[in-house]
């Protein structure tokens, strides 16, 4: 019974509170509007003597507003007392600590985590601006409980690395514990733990700084390289060479074997040389220069004798008074048998007489005119001389140059005797 009528009490200094605050809402209104002419230093004092921190001290300070608004203080102070009455009678005595507010923030901050207490009306810890909220005005105020909201929406930078895990929501999540947890903290707390959390999870950069003893002088090649690597054939360059060291055979060129397959074979190359002469210098001295060796002449032409020249035998033919068929001869031809032709050899003061193509030729008169000698030409006396004189030159015209010569037609032995009986005859 004693705690229903405490109970019922304060509920009826609740309403009496009210109805003052009201009342004081009131007067200030009036007093804003110009009634009064007050400054707003002292709107500002009168407010916050007005409103009812049960546990400040500017509770109980004494109220540097008019001697009009003493009596509203009061109502105050009686409010206040009221409401100090209603806290240790047990409604919040378990619950509600007295805590010296450091600012506004804080405020918010302990009111967020504290929704069922700030939405109280009960609690008087809040300060001088949340109680506006229960004055009855319409104009919107500063609420404490909207400013996390822009801290969520500003992005972190993440340092970790490690986005995948990690979405917008989830960080907007831990920021929005981050502000609720502590007043203090703030995004940059965040940077910091990140990267050591970071590192101890998996490091960024060491193992691409850090050399590998195996590892391949490209940092971008990966192990799926290495290994293709060590499964390709080896080079090419190494099998043309098999002799020598590695390093060296594959900074050397193969030239050698292309050079050498260019080369001409030694047979092309020596039959390509020049061959050396006999003389041993050059062409010019060898045809020109150099003695030439006597060769035995082979024509077996004579020097003929001053006025016996081809010259000579055409003039003295050109004259018929030169009896050069011979002296006491015939006007006409003689038909020579082949005795009367061999008995004429050109020996013991009787004319050379040879016979060519059925004639016989006197060719006593050209003896000292033959090119060949006297020799040469006399082998052909008293004979037939066409098989000599074609084995030895057949390009000589008989005819013109013995053409004068002629004594009579070679005539068989039987033909002259016909003739010779013929001519006895007659
Ligand atoms: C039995 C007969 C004869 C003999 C064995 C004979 C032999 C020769 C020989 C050895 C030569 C030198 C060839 C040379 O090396 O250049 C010669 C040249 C000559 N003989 Fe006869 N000969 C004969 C009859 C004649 C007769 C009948 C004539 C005239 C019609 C003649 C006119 C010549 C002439 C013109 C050459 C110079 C040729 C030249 O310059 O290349 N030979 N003869």
């Amino acid at each position: 019974m004693y705690w229903n009528s405490l109970c019922t009490l304060d509920m009826r200094l609740h309403d009496v509170y009210f109805v003052l605050c009201v009342l004081g809402d009131l007067d200030r209104s009036a007093r804003t509007t110009g009634c009064l002419g007050e400054s707003a230093d002292a709107i500002c004092n009168r407010r916050n003597a007005a409103a009812p921190p049960p546990l400040s001290v500017h509770a109980f300070a004494p109220s540097p507003s008019s001697p009009t608004w003493a009596g509203k203080g009061m109502a105050s102070l009686f409010a206040s007392a009221g409401s100090l009455i209603s806290r240790y009678t047990g409604r919040n005595f378990a619950t509600q600590t007295p805590s010296t507010p450091l600012d506004s923030r804080s405020e918010a901050n302990a009111s967020a985590d504290q929704p069922a207490a700030s939405l109280d009306a009960e609690t008087p810890n809040p300060p001088s601006i949340e109680t506006e909220e229960d004055s009855p005005q319409t104009t919107p105020k500063a609420s404490a409980s909207n400013a996390p909201l822009p801290i969520l929406s500003v992005p972190t930078l993440n340092l970790d690395g490690d986005t995948s895990n990690k979405d917008t929501t989830s960080v907007a999540a831990s920021s929005t514990e981050n502000s609720h947890g502590s007043s203090k903290q703030t995004p940059s707390a965040k940077l910091d733990n990140g990267p050591s959390e970071a590192m101890s999870q998996k490091p960024l950069m060491a193992p691409t700084l850090v050399p590998q003893p195996k590892q391949q002088p490209t940092p971008s090649t990966t192990s799926s390289n290495t290994n293709a690597s060590s499964l390709m054939p080896p080079p090419s360059v190494p099998r043309l060479r098999p002799t020598g060291t590695q390093s060296t055979n594959q900074l050397q060129p193969p030239q050698p074997s292309a050079s050498s397959s260019l080369r001409p074979p030694p047979s092309a190359a020596a039959g390509l040389r020049v061959p050396p002469t006999s003389s041993g210098g050059s062409r010019l001295s060898s045809s020109t220069l150099a003695p030439v060796p006597v060769k035995k002449s082979t024509s077996r032409k004579v020097v003929l004798e001053p006025g016996y020249s081809p010259l000579d035998w055409a003039a003295r033919t050109a004259d018929p008074k030169n009896q050069l068929r011979g002296a006491n001869m015939p006007p006409g031809y003689l038909r020579v048998t082949p005795s009367m032709l061999k008995a004429q050899n050109g020996r013991k003061g009787r004319d050379a007489w040879t016979s060519y193509q059925g004639k016989v030729y006197n060719i006593q008169p050209y003896v000292p005119y033959h090119p060949g000698g006297k020799g040469e030409l006399l082998r052909g006396a008293g004979k037939d001389s066409a098989q000599l004189f074609q084995e030895i030159h057949p390009w000589v015209n008989w005819d013109g140059i013995l053409g004068e010569c002629l004594v009579g037609i070679l005539v068989s032995e039987n033909d002259a005797q016909a003739e010779n009986a013929l001519d006895a005859m007659d």
